[in-house]
């Protein structure tokens, strides 16, 4: 395997090397966060479409990756879901945790249900300053995990998401060309920086009037959520949600399930109850629960990592700073 060293393009030995064989390789980590599994859903298609492109990642959830193991990779995709027309707070505070890098590569995507304000350019802010180069990003339309558990399973809105093709996003089909091509070019010689892309501002007065609109009807809809979690009588203390919350903001105390203030807002354990007995004020009863694009979305357990990090809870860093 040819690793091309942070950016670094290869000397003409390793070019020729490279033109000879088909692809050469990169270390890529594809580096995202998932509440429900619509990001976790992008971003094993985009693994998967890369790898049809010669292009082999490896793949984490920010609840596993500790931000300082991204230097074991050549090149960065993020992705995210948006929260309030930005990045969750959360990731950006991890984003922060990344080490400071020379000229690294990193490619933004993100998915949403109706508006991303100016998350892109945040992102590529936050990591420009960290010494990344953007190469390029991409927003894909998604359910909204957000209004889905407040709908019965009958409305328009959840038949939609339940009868939309999964199977061949054209959004992420063009990005992971757009990836491979990049790192082709970044194999054949170009410098990281000469394949910098920036992403369009749109229109700097409307996307802010969008924003102060959008940042107040979410103010108001956090409090709401933040504090309305309750678990009805239909809770068995499987501990499920317990072990799946990201922000470890969920316990089980004298056999009944209570919930702090850390929440991330994040909807997974609504979505995730077997018993479908989570709810949020009583706007949720006996409506939809949304499972992720293929029905079937789980969170990587806490057995998981514990297995993967046996000496000690590392991964609990994610996402707190
Ligand atoms: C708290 C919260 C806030 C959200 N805010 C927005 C938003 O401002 N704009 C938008 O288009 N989608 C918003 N969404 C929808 C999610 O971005 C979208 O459904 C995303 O695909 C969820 O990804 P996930 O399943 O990987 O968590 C929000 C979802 C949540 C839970």
């Amino acid at each position: 395997m040819i690793i091309v060293s942070h950016g670094r393009p290869l000397s003409s030995p390793q070019v020729e090397i490279c033109r000879n064989r088909e692809w050469c390789l990169m270390r890529v980590l594809i580096l995202y966060f998932s509440g429900t599994g619509n990001t976790d859903y992008v971003a094993k298609y985009l693994q998967r479409k890369l790898a049809i492109l010669s292009v082999d990642s490896d793949l984490g959830s920010i609840e596993n990756i500790l931000p300082e193991e991204s230097t074991e990779f050549d090149l960065l995709i993020i992705g995210f879901p948006i929260y309030a027309g930005a990045p969750p707070v959360f990731f950006q505070q991890y984003l922060n945790l990344l080490p400071n890098v020379n000229q690294k590569g990193i490619f933004v995507f993100c998915t949403r249900a109706m508006f991303a304000g100016h998350a892109i350019n945040d992102v590529y802010e936050q990591l420009g300053r960290k010494g990344y180069i953007p190469l390029d990003y991409k927003i894909i339309g998604m359910p909204g995990s957000d209004g889905l558990p407040f709908v019965s399973e009958s409305s328009k809105y959840v038949q939609k998401a339940l009868n939309k093709d999964y199977s061949d996003i054209k959004e992420i089909n063009e990005f992971a060309e757009r990836i491979a091509y990049v790192i082709g070019e970044i194999n054949r010689g170009k410098t990281v920086a000469a394949m910098r892309r920036r992403a369009p501002r749109g229109i700097p007065l409307l996307n802010t009037i969008f924003q102060l609109l959008w940042d107040f009807g979410y103010k108001f809809a956090e409090k709401k959520i933040k504090t309305g979690f309750w678990a009805d009588e239909k809770c068995v203390q499987c501990g499920l949600c317990v072990r799946q919350c990201p922000s470890k903001n969920i316990s089980l105390i004298n056999g009944s399930v209570t919930f702090n203030t850390r929440c991330y807002m994040c909807m997974r354990c609504i979505n995730q109850c077997p018993e479908e007995a989570i709810q949020i004020g009583k706007g949720t009863v006996n409506k939809f629960r949304w499972k992720g694009p293929t029905g079937y979305f789980r969170p990587e357990s806490k057995e998981f990592f514990e297995k993967k990090y046996p000496e000690d809870n590392r991964p609990r860093k994610a996402g707190r700073v």
